[in-house]
């Protein structure tokens, strides 16, 4: 289904009330499959939380997670230590073109039964599950922090716990740290150190506990963008956030302050205002942050700012490869820009072509970070509801703020 947007007047009275984080979620599902005296909250409604959950209840011989990488990388080591098991895991036509061999070759090394059903290195899997007696593994670092997550969700239940050496550069490290959080929340000892990682075995039970998933920053960053391009003064509120996040993308805050807007939190909502216009061409390392990338070139583009953005060596193995998608849609909307296989280029320019119909690429970021630029220019966003990946009700929110979305 494709959809009409365009913005007359935005509606800054609404607050949005966005739903848990799906990487916070996923995570959790995950560790209360493992121990089930953790009890969780405000979860996410996403597609990717609603395929872990049902992946982690099936009793199935063939779970299929569809577009979701964490449940595709989480799965796979949760049912590689669970045993007894013997799943084909696998997921959507891109799914089957994310690569895995990472995550196989460090489980099949601590003793997992990991062989793939197709393609050497991808998706689907096939996966016997055992008792994986060994305790120390060594993998690259520079891909995916996913891989890493797995492994660290499912160490606690190891007998001897897991010693991780990661080698590389590490990419999205606040992902490393937010497993290595939730699992300290709920009583597991971790130590993180250099390129060392050790999460010690849990020899009993964890205490019964009940955590609150904080709301999804990736999610809100969509909302920073349409303040950034509305009119000075104009404002929008969040729930619920915290400002000691476990999320990396709360590095919105300090992102689009460059951009014009501030953040106050007030208890546990997030206030967002524009506070000026007068915005220069900004530059940002986002290897901690890949998810807000398209957000942050879209609205860039919105302001008539150049940009450079570095650090996008991963976008490229995401649900599309999201530097061409972002090179070919701006460049429909008449922006010059220029990527390479981990930066992009940005030319400022304050012309924007009409009539242009945004393609998704299956990614729900895509159809997200363009909805805001109709503050701008009336858009066409093809195949709309692929938002449902992160966030189904997206478009519903849409309308809370005034956008006007026709089917
Ligand atoms: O662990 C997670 O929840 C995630 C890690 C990141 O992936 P990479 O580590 O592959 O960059 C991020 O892009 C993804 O949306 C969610
Ligand atoms: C990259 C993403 O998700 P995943 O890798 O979990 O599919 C995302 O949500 O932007």
């Amino acid at each position: 289904m494709n959809y009409k947007v365009s913005t007359v007047h935005i509606f800054f009275k609404e607050t949005i009330n966005i739903t848990g984080s799906k990487s916070e979620t996923n995570r959790l599902l995950l560790l209360q499959a493992l121990f089930p005296a953790i009890q969780v909250e405000n979860i996410s409604n996403s597609d990717d939380a609603v395929v872990m959950q049902k992946g982690l209840a099936s009793d199935s011989s063939v779970v299929d997670i569809h577009h979701a990488g964490t449940a595709m990388r989480f799965l796979t080591a949760y049912f590689a230590g669970k045993e007894g098991s013997n799943v084909l895991l696998t997921g959507s036509a891109r799914m089957k073109e994310r690569p895995i061999k990472i995550l196989v070759d460090a489980l099949n090394s601590l003793g997992a039964e990991i062989t793939y059903a197709n393609t050497e290195g991808y998706p689907p899997l096939h996966i016997k599950g055992k008792k994986l007696t060994k305790s120390e593994v060594t993998l690259p670092a520079d891909i995916s922090s996913q891989y890493i997550s797995a492994l660290l969700l499912l160490a606690a239940r190891l007998e001897n716990g897991l010693e991780l050496t990661l080698i590389g550069k590490i990419t999205s490290i606040p992902y490393i740290e937010m497993t290595l959080a939730l699992l300290n929340e709920v009583g597991i000892k971790t130590k993180f150190e250099g390129n060392f990682i050790k999460v010690y075995p849990v020899k009993e039970e964890v205490e019964p506990t009940t955590l609150v998933v904080e709301s999804d920053w990736s999610s809100a960053s969509y909302y920073y963008s349409i303040v950034a391009l509305a009119e000075v003064g104009s404002q929008i509120t969040l729930t619920s956030y915290k400002q000691n996040s476990l999320q990396g993308d709360s590095a919105l805050a300090s992102f689009y302050k460059e951009m014009g807007v501030s953040t106050v939190f007030d208890a546990n909502t997030l206030v967002l205002t524009k506070e000026t216009d007068e915005v220069k061409n900004v530059a940002f390392d986002l290897t901690k942050t890949p998810d807000i990338a398209q957000t942050i070139a879209v609205t860039c583009f919105g302001l008539g700012i150049g940009c450079e953005l570095s650090g996008l060596h991963t976008l490229k193995i995401k649900e599309t490869d999201r530097l061409e998608a972002l090179r070919v849609e701006l460049t429909k909307l008449g922006a010059i820009i220029k990527v390479t296989d981990k930066e992009l280029f940005l030319q400022p320019s304050t012309h924007f072509n009409e009539n242009v119909a945004i393609d998704t690429y299956n990614d729900h970021r895509m159809a997200m970070a363009f909805a805001p630029l109709t503050i701008k220019v009336p858009l066409i966003i093809n195949d709309a509801m692929v938002v449902s990946k992160s966030y189904p009700d997206f478009w519903e929110d849409m309308k809370l703020l005034g956008v006007d979305v026709i089917v």
